[in-house]
């Protein structure tokens, strides 16, 4: 996969998610991923709200525009949570590898995730980041792979400061999502008639959830 400046000629418009508790990583991931940057800890702040960035990525010559949703981790500042899931084709879960309270969190962000996002189909993905913290790792590799395999769900380690495992992390994500088409071909040419009972979409109806 690689980078496109241009978003003509998209095959597909994809909304990704960034969920899990304050100070994992969320931002920083997003930044790393689209930005291509890491801001140090006093040059980053707490999201408020809802925060989204677009990024067009090139897979197998076509070309996929990214909405990747950051949302708080914190609770006073979480606003209209169901608007935020629906649509959704992936979801990031992210927890911190240093930090274990982050990843007990894990199952209450599955189940607010399962709450407004039913779908079987939306791809999930479990991140432990911040992986450049080794000497004060608290969760091993093997915990957040179990949790994975029993949530069902993808699995990635990564680093956004050091930014190892951050591509592929969307990577493998995109990659299962275009695996998955009923996930995204659901746009009805402009020549076709809509049937009476069927909503006609814009420029794409991934509503998934
Ligand atoms: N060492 C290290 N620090 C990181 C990494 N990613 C993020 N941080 C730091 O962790 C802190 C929180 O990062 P954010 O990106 O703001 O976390 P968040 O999950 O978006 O937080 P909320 O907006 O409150 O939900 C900041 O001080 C970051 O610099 C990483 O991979 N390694």
């Amino acid at each position: 996969m690689s980078d496109s400046h241009s978003s003509s000629e998209t095959v597909a418009t994809l909304k990704l998610l960034l969920i899990g508790s304050s100070g994992t990583g969320k931002s920083s991931l997003l930044m790393r991923f689209v930005d291509g940057v890491f801001l140090a800890p006093d040059e980053i702040s707490a999201t408020i709200g809802v925060d989204f960035k677009v990024k067009v990525i090139d897979v197998e010559g076509k070309k996929y525009k990214l909405t990747i949703w950051d949302t708080a981790g914190q609770e006073r500042f979480r606003t209209l949570t169901s608007s935020y899931y629906r649509g959704a084709q992936g979801v990031i879960l992210v927890y911190d590898v240093s930090n274990r309270d982050s990843f007990n969190d894990l199952q209450t962000w599955f189940n607010e995730l399962d709450t407004y996002c039913s779908s079987k189909e939306v791809v999930r993905m479990i991140v432990g980041n911040k992986i450049d913290k080794e000497s004060s790792r608290e969760v091993s590799r093997q915990e957040g792979q179990e949790l994975a395999q029993k949530l069902q769900t993808l699995f990635v380690e990564c680093s956004a400061k050091t930014r190892l495992g951050v591509q592929q992390a969307f990577d493998e994500l995109v990659q299962q999502i275009i695996d998955t088409p009923s996930l995204w071909q659901k746009q009805a040419p402009a020549n076709v008639r809509l049937q009476s009972n069927t909503v006609p979409s814009q420029e794409y109806s991934g509503c998934s959830c």
